[in-house]
């Protein structure tokens, strides 16, 4: 017999353990997209809001690629919903996953609202710390990650970046599933620090020392395999690392990991509301 829709939102089971194994699969794309970005020196001119004088439009080159791009997967997202809904598909979370991360100029839906098993509390919707992950990546990882330089490769790079913010975004905004998961786990724990208001407690409570240390060992491990070049014959470049794989434990150390639980803490503070 055909299940209902409210029999399967209450099959929809997320656990640490799936929550933390998405973490670990999106380490496999964010490191990829930095290994890409590598290939292009830092091409400064592109974020730079004197550079381009585009008429209509404040900010710099990039931040109009950006704008524009974004659009443009708005469009191939909602054909995508479309195509699924034809096909009697929607109903499970990849799609809302697949949202953009960047969402400050995209147009509205032009879809009906869809009836989607709600994982997450309403109120987190408006949590997007964006513009602080955008102003890390340019001003602090940009310029540790690749060479100094200019080759003029300005839409080929800001692709690049797009795709890096994306995943950096993606994954730092999962934290509000980690929350909700650490808050379904121990209700009794994190209540009373939620009506306290106490921010601190609650990052206390939410933090895993010992498996933000996995995770930094194995980024950086990820980094040097999949960053490996690879040659048939003996061309001497062989087992050579297209970025510093130390540079990716430390990203993740000191901003991707905090801003995940900046926006867990962010998560909780609301999850009564
Ligand atoms: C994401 C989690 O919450 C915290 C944040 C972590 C991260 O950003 O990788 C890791 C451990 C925790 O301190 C988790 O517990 O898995």
């Amino acid at each position: 017999m055909a299940k209902t829709e409210s029999e399967s939102v209450s099959e929809m089971v997320i656990t640490l353990e799936s929550v933390r194994e998405s973490l670990i699969r999106q380490e496999d794309t964010i490191v990829f997209s930095l290994i890409e970005r590598a290939k292009y020196p830092r091409n400064s001119p592109l974020y730079d809001l004197s550079y381009a004088s585009i008429p209509g439009f404040s900010g710099s080159l990039f931040q109009y690629i950006v704008s524009h791009s974004e659009n443009l997967q708005a469009v191939n997202v909602l054909t995508k919903m479309l195509n699924d809904l034809l096909c009697n598909r929607l109903g499970d979370m990849k799609t809302q996953k697949n949202i953009l991360s960047f969402p400050d100029n995209i147009p509205g839906s032009l879809l009906p609202p869809h009836n989607y098993p709600q994982v997450l509390h309403p109120p987190s919707a408006s949590i997007n710390i964006n513009s602080t992950i955008w102003d890390k990546y340019v001003n602090q990882l940009l310029p540790v990650l690749v060479a100094e330089g200019d080759d003029g490769n300005y839409a080929s790079t800001a692709t690049s970046d797009l795709d890096c913010l994306q995943a950096l975004s993606r994954r730092i905004h999962y934290g509000k599933y980690v929350a909700e998961v650490k808050f379904r786990e121990a209700p009794q724990d994190y209540e009373p620090l939620i009506r306290a208001k106490d921010s601190d407690a609650l990052m206390k409570l939410l933090t895993f020392e010992h498996v933000e240390e996995m995770v930094k060992r194995r980024v950086e491990k990820k980094a040097m395999i999949f960053g490996q070049e690879v040659a048939l014959f003996s061309n001497g470049t062989e087992g050579k690392c297209k970025i510093d794989p130390s540079i990716v434990s430390k990203l993740y150390e000191d901003w991707v990991m905090p801003l995940t639980k900046v926006v867990e803490v962010e998560y909780l503070l609301r999850r009564l509301d």
